[in-house]
């Protein structure tokens, strides 16, 4: 077959193929095993245990734990099934690959454009992989040659919308791509038309209200639903011959499910709240469910709502299913993290933040009703919580700066928001840093790159296994929750008990280093001790 079919414009679908592993590089260790199926290797995991003694001292003892990772290197045929896929997020990201598969360049005011994944940790970032034997220089590469992965260009594209628009008149109504590329893509998005989905309207704001004309009966959970989201997966996979699927949340953001004991905070009780039609299940946490349920479909959410209701958690963990969240972070939230990680390790204590921004789309429309601003604004809050509480010098116990975000609608600047940021900090000796950020993000090209990592990252992790060094210890999959995908999210979804890491430059360097691992590398530790000790 062609490296990639062209699209075959099958509703709800567009055909796409396997890409073969051909490694850029091999690692030569009697740790690491290389077949044409697999690579394994052994890995010597090095923490510090911090003990304290009776005089509340300190006592940091080294520790190594053997882990045996493999990785199953036949990458198959993946398809990416995006609810609300007709929205401004789902519609770019389409035409990203689109675009990019066809190798397009385009006319643009500023000149010829050429179709790229900027903005991709996966597709545009490289890591060091180590230094030259001879000139000791750094070695970077590719970061997606790190471990055999999907390319976004063989991704078989499908989805829901409560939207009956096809593809190329929701990438018009976006308005977010040139029109000299939306024409090039044109025919084959207009071929593209999202599957019918659920639709409670009590979840999202009431203004979303005159584009649901795409719905399924009835207006709030039932196991019909369940039952029609799987045969949907089932049926996409048939038509594109894939192997995986996996379900990418990039539709409105969801007012906040009340937790309520028997009703969403068991796995059993959650189910039985869908078949009974329990009012308070979210459209998202149905889709969740059917996801889990279809076995080997990783649910990822990228809005800020709590669709993993304990319920949804727990039936994840029961079926070793994927899933991983919330809320993409795209662009003032991902320099806020950069940032505050950046002032606080230089010990400057930073004593307030303030984040407003206006934007014109879709998204700030829904986000113009309160519920689905709150959870919003819970996503936005608290993603500077573990960088604070992490320097006990400038912060006392549960002290943190003081933190608004404010969101606003404003039609005419569309999908380009203007984020306006302010920092205020203590410096040396009673001084003041003031740090005012104007930041223009064109938030759909931001968010799509971020959707194809999350993909191409949840399916990755489907492929890896670990087992220790325990006699007769079996070879299993992390732990349902991919916290390894934080780097991609605003309000990481950690396993419970496990702390919450929203700090930027520790999100990259685990997910490196976890992948590192895979293949037997240590991290690197920047110690450059050959450039130190001559
Ligand atoms: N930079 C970003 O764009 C960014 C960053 C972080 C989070 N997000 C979140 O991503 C989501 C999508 O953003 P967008 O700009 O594409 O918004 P959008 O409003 O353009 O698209 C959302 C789509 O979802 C559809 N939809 C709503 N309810 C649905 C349902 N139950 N089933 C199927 N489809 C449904 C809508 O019809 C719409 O087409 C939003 O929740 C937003 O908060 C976006
Ligand atoms: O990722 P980020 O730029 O911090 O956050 C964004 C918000 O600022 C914006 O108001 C919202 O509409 C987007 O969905 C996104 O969540």
């Amino acid at each position: 077959m062609a490296p990639h079919a062209s699209s075959d414009g099958v509703n709800g679908s567009v055909n796409g193929s396997a890409r073969q592993d051909s490694p850029l590089f091999t690692v030569q260790s009697p740790n690491v095993q290389y077949t044409a199926d697999e690579i394994k290797s052994q890995y010597a995991y090095q923490t510090t245990e911090v003990t304290r003694t009776a005089d509340n001292k300190l006592v940091a003892t080294p520790r190594a734990t053997n882990y045996h990772f493999k990785v199953d290197r036949k990458v198959g045929k993946v398809g990416m099934m995006l609810v609300g896929w007709g929205g401004n997020n789902g519609s770019t990201v389409t035409a990203g690959i689109l675009a990019n598969r066809r190798g397009l360049s385009w006319e643009t005011r500023e000149g010829q454009q050429s179709a790229n994944y900027y903005g991709s940790i996966v597709m545009s970032s490289t890591v060091k992989l180590g230094s030259d034997a001879k000139t000791g220089e750094e070695i970077n590469i590719p970061f997606r040659d790190l471990l055999p992965m999907v390319h976004p260009d063989d991704l078989a594209i499908g989805g829901w919308d409560i939207s009956s628009l096809n593809l190329a008149a929701s990438m018009d109504r976006a308005q977010v791509l040139e029109p000299s590329l939306k024409s090039m893509v044109r025919k084959e998005m207009a071929e593209m038309t999202p599957l019918p989905s659920i639709y409670y309207p009590d979840f999202i704001a009431a203004n979303q209200e005159d584009r649901a004309d795409n719905v399924l009966e009835g207006t709030k959970a039932c196991w019909a639903h369940v039952e029609k989201i799987q045969q949907d997966i089932r049926d996409f996979k048939a038509q594109n011959g894939l192997d995986k699927v996996v379900i990418m949340w990039t539709a409105n953001t969801e007012r906040y499910a009340d937790i309520i004991p028997g009703v969403n905070d068991t796995a059993e009780n959650l189910i039985n709240s869908i078949k009974t039609g329990h009012a308070e299940v979210a459209p998202s946490t149905v889709f969740a469910v059917a996801a889990i349920l279809e076995g080997n479909v990783p649910f990822i959410n990228g809005s800020p709502q709590n669709t993993f209701v304990p319920g949804a958690l727990q039936l994840a963990e029961q079926h070793g299913a994927f899933i991983g969240g919330d809320d993409f972070k795209s662009g003032q939230t991902k320099m806020k993290s950069a940032l505050v990680d950046f002032l606080i390790n230089a010990g400057i204590k930073l004593t307030s933040i303030a984040s407003y921004n206006h934007l014109g789309n879709n998204d700030g429309k829904n986000l113009s009703s309160q519920k689905q601003f709150r959870s919003k604004e819970i996503s936005k809050s608290n993603v500077v919580d573990d960088m604070v509480a992490a320097n006990h010098i400038l912060y006392e116990k549960d002290e943190h700066p003081d933190h608004t975000v404010v969101i606003k609608y404003m039609p005419a600047v569309g999908d380009n928001k203007r984020a306006l940021d302010e920092y205020y900090a203590e410096i040396f000796m009673g001084g003041h840093q003031t740090i005012s950020l104007f930041n223009i993000c064109e938030d759909s090209l931001l968010a799509s790159p971020l959707i194809l990592d999350l993909v191409i990252l949840a399916e990755m992790m489907t492929r890896v296994s670990w087992k220790t060094d325990a006699e007769g210890a079996e070879y299993k999959g992390f732990h349902s929750v991919l916290s390894i995908l934080s780097y991609m999210l605003k309000a990481p979804l950690t396993p419970a008990g496990t702390p919450v890491v929203n700090a930027l430059g520790k999100q990259r360097s685990a997910l490196i280093n976890i992948f590192r691992a895979c293949v037997g590398l240590q991290p690197e530790s920047e110690m450059t001790l050959e450039h130190k000790l001559f």
